[in-house]
């Protein structure tokens, strides 16, 4: 095992100060069932994209304290040397259940559960948050891009603008998720086989002082070229030196495509087109990238744009508009002195941050007629409603909004990845990743799917789940109220 892959402690501070505590008072083997939820969908959109399990899987692979990771911990804390040894003797042993990358995942439901001793459960907390805020984030911003480019060629170039190395690679894999195509970093396409792609930039044009020489010279060296036009000007030398390369090497070179990066692209991407195709090159492409999301792409659409290929980088890998996800890992079971599990909730005063105490299960309900989601419905995990011959739905905190359905199928969404401590999921490869989050999105009606104000898509508790929470909060609310310090 690598010690550059180790993310042990890739931790906050305080869960290995709680991990301290539990062994200490002879706790650290209880019992416990954790859940990873978000509580608002991001960017206004109608559905968010599970990223973020790969890293995870790899991250729990490595998860073991290093002789020098136990020898800093001794420099830098008061921790006894019998929990030291006990981080040294550490091995994960949990149960893991999660979506799969690319599912469609909503607000308040639990993606990701890690069920096993108190200590494991904390310790992988903030590593699996940080997977999944940052990845499922990108995937969905990506996804909305996807939406409003349709069926056209999509490219990641954001990685000089990511927020450092780790999140353009992660990220780079993610926009795959959502719905790109190719990505502009190589070691992302080297790492997790994404077809790479590429133009040139305005410094190579610079470099000759001259579109005509430059674009010559690369053709010289490259077989597919995509030239960049619009560093002196698009219409009067970029597009008219391009075509006069490609008329001279002809069959030497495929011609297949210009590059617009400023300007009016509207009005560009139509003149270039007309040049183009009155040239003789109407299979050229126009590619265009500049600061695009799916507000100016929509736009640029809206205006009959002529581009062909979409090139975004920075609104895409650093989730421009809303830089975090929130998701939230919270316990929701743990074993009492007696040995029993008991289910725990977290109070708030704003009823929708209360959390859902009990090991639950999602499951998505979709009608057996047409395959579509009906909704998500969840249980405790002893309910299994492919028993019942139809579902009692309603809205968790609006109860007079609910629904019967009858002739559905439902999946759950929690599958097991790791079964005490070892890997049982057969790690599927980033294109089978891509091609099931296509099918997932397809079997959501389009007014969920849709990026301007989407329906929104019906999460709700089973009786005996909304029960036991309502339970729970009464017995907490005793507790309270009979406290005399
Ligand atoms: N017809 C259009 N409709 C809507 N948005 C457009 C249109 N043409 C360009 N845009 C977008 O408007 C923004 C223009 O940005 P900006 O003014 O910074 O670019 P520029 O001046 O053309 O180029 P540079 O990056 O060299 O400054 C970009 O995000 C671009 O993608
Ligand atoms: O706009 P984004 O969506 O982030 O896409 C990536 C941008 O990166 C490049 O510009 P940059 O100015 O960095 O280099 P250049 O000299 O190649 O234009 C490229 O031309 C795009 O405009
Ligand atoms: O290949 C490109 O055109 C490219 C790569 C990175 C950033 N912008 C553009």
């Amino acid at each position: 095992m690598s010690e550059n892959n180790n993310l042990t402690l890739h931790t906050d501070f305080y869960e290995i100060n709680m991990m301290a505590t539990y062994f200490e008072k002879h706790m650290e083997n209880r019992h416990a069932v954790f859940e990873a939820f978000f509580r608002k969908l991001p960017f206004g959109n109608g559905y968010a994209v599970f990223a973020g399990l790969e890293h995870i899987i790899q991250y729990i692979e490595n998860l073991h304290f290093t002789d020098s990771d136990i020898d800093y911990l001794k420099e830098v804390t008061d921790y006894p040397d019998s929990f030291l040894n006990y981080l040294r003797n550490f091995k994960f042993k949990g149960t893991v259940r999660s979506a799969y990358e690319g599912d469609v995942v909503f607000a308040n439901e639990p993606i990701l559960q890690v069920e096993g001793t108190l200590c494991e459960c904390q310790l992988v907390e903030t590593a699996i948050l940080n997977m999944i805020n940052y990845q499922t984030l990108i995937a969905t911003k990506a996804s909305r891009i996807r939406t409003v480019v349709g069926d056209d060629p999509l490219m990641e170039f954001g990685s000089r603008r990511a927020q450092e190395v780790s999140a353009a690679i992660w990220g780079t894999r993610a926009a795959i998720i959502g719905g790109f195509n190719a990505t502009s970093n190589v070691l992302a396409g080297k790492k997790f086989g994404i077809p790479i792609s590429g133009t040139h930039a305005h410094s190579l044009v610079e470099s000759f002082g001259n579109d005509y020489r430059a674009f010559h010279a690369y053709a010289q060296t490259h077989h597919d070229c995509v030239f960049l036009v619009d560093t002196y000007d698009t219409l009067k030398s970029g597009v008219p030196s391009a075509i006069k390369v490609a008329n001279e090497m002809g069959d030497k070179i495929n011609f297949a495509g210009v590059r617009l990066d400023s300007g009016d692209m509207a009005y560009l991407s139509k003149r270039v087109r007309e040049v183009l195709d009155h040239a003789g090159y109407p299979n050229t492409k126009i590619y265009a990238s500049n600061d695009l999301d799916e507000t100016t792409i929509a736009s640029l659409k809206m205006q009959h744009a002529k581009i062909d290929v979409w090139g975004v980088g920075t609104k895409v890998i650093t989730a421009f508009d809303q830089p975090a996800l929130g998701a939230v890992y919270k316990m929701v079971s743990v074993e009492d002195d007696d040995g029993q599990m008991v289910d725990r909730i977290k109070i708030s005063g704003n009823a929708e941050k209360v959390s859902t105490p009990g090991k639950k299960q999602v499951w998505r309900i979709t009608d057996t007629k047409d395959g579509k989601s009906e909704g998500d419905y969840i249980t405790l995990s002893t309910e299994d409603p492919r028993e019942e011959k139809s579902i009692y739905m309603f809205h968790p905190n609006y109860t007079y909004i609910n629904k019967t359905v009858e002739n559905f199928d439902a999946e759950p969404l929690l599958k097991t990845i790791y079964r005490d401590g070892k890997l049982v999921y057969d790690r599927p490869n980033l294109s089978q990743i891509s091609d099931y989050a296509e099918k997932e999105l397809a079997a959501l009606w389009p007014e969920y799917r849709r990026e301007l104000n989407p329906q929104k898509y019906p999460v709700d508790l089973s009786q005996k789940c909304w029960d036991n929470k309502r339970d729970i909060i009464e017995k907490v609310r005793n507790y309270v109220q009979q406290i005399k310090y």
